[in-house]
């Protein structure tokens, strides 16, 4: 099972994260887009990108932005390396 890291490993993995932070136990971003599609295609897109690592965010949509916090739910609740993983992906994603 993933382990929660360290306050440390948080900060060095946003140094690769342009516009993410640490807040409330999660790495959080939010994004806004040109319109509520676009917002839409990227969740969709980042959708297939959860189920392919079996690792999910925890998001909220209003028209054309999407917030998103990610935590490891079986690592009660921290953060952990799959977190980081998804945030890439969600950078490649975004572009
Ligand atoms: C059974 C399945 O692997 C787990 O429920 C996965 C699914 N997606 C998940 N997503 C997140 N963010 N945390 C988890 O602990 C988690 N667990």
């Amino acid at each position: 099972m993933a382990k929660p890291l360290s306050p440390e490993e948080i900060s060095f993995a946003l140094t690769a994260l342009p516009g993410w932070r640490f807040e409330n136990d999660a790495l959080a971003k939010d994004f806004k887009f040109g319109s509520f599609r676009a917002a839409m295609a990227f969740m969709v897109r980042v959708g297939f990108e959860a189920e392919a690592a079996d690792h999910h965010p925890e998001w909220t949509n209003v028209y054309n932005r999407v917030a998103i916090r990610l935590k490891t739910h079986s690592a009660g609740g921290k953060v952990t390396g799959k977190d980081v993983e998804l945030a890439k992906a969600i950078e490649k994603v975004a572009g």
